[in-house]
């Protein structure tokens, strides 16, 4: 099940990390976050990074995104390498970072204005978007109205309208309650399905990883290393009290735990 090499789609591959190293230059010295990544991810997949605290997943996702330099290696969409931010992409943090000054509505439009995009098709991309996270009654609403979870929901909307192909999440529901994160757990799906995008999703927890990926990409730390690669070949919507489920949430779990620290705990979580 695990140290998958092969993928059973077909579909073709947009994304390639090679052999990405990053180093980050610290007063106390230099921090190897990230040492000879290869990564490659397929149109349409959803892929986990899954790993302890520290272990370089939000390096490796900022990178892809253009907001941070390789020290080593090249990232490739679409065959042109990274070389900053990008339309193709687009991120969604787990503390929102909305505009606050903004409406849901602006929010979420902010991105086709910027780009010249014609007042009405504007205006229909952006109804389209808000219903589509189901916000269109907040639509005049201000990001400090909103709950965690709505908040959340505008960022996706936001980036959803930018027609970004690439949806790189970092965490994106580590800050929500339990209930709150299990409904965008299923909303997340159903958008991933309906729009075709390819994710690449951010977490801590071994539970939400095999519950939404398609593949999830386990890291190890010090340095930031990809350690072995699991295709989830469970059937959706995903039944967590199932035995296959199990099975593979305790065969992940226990490779997180084997290499991290010679065994010791890792801040990576088997539940949500
Ligand atoms: N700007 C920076 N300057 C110096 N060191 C950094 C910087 N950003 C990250 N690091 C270090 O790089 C390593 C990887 O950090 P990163 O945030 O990518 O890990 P992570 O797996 O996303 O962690 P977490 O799950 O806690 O968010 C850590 O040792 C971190 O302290």
């Amino acid at each position: 099940m695990l140290d998958v090499t092969t993928h059973r789609s077909a579909a073709p591959e947009i994304l390639e990390v090679a052999g990405l190293s990053k180093v980050y230059e610290a007063s106390n010295g230099p921090v190897e976050a990230l040492r000879s990544v290869d990564l490659t991810v397929r149109k349409g997949e959803f892929i986990c990074l899954l790993g302890a605290s520290g272990c370089g997943k939000s390096t490796l996702l900022r990178i892809i995104a253009g907001f941070e330099e390789a020290t080593q290696g090249e990232v490739s969409v679409y065959g042109c390498d990274v070389k900053g931010p990008g339309p193709d992409r687009g991120m969604v943090f787990q503390d929102y970072a909305l505009f606050p000054w903004l409406t849901v509505r602006d929010n979420i439009g902010f991105g086709p204005s910027h780009r010249r995009v014609a007042p009405s098709e504007v205006a229909k991309l952006t109804d389209k978007f808000m219903a589509m996270v189901g916000l269109t009654a907040f639509a005049d609403r201000y990001p400090h109205q909103l709950s965690g979870g709505m908040k959340q929901r505008v960022a996706i909307a936001r980036v959803l309208a930018n027609d970004a192909d690439i949806l790189l999440m970092d965490e994106p529901f580590g800050a929500l309650d339990a209930l709150t994160r299990s409904a965008l757990q299923e909303e997340l799906i159903e958008i991933w399905r309906t729009t075709k995008l390819t994710v690449i999703f951010v977490t801590h927890s071994v539970e939400e990883a095999v519950l939404l990926a398609d593949r999830v990409v386990v890291m190890s730390s010090s340095p930031g290393r990809i350690d072995c690669q699991a295709e989830i070949d469970l059937p959706r919507p995903r039944d967590v009290a199932s035995a296959e489920f199990n099975a593979l949430r305790r065969s992940i779990t226990q490779k997180l735990t084997s290499h991290v620290g010679g065994g010791r705990p890792v801040a990576a979580t088997a539940d949500s």
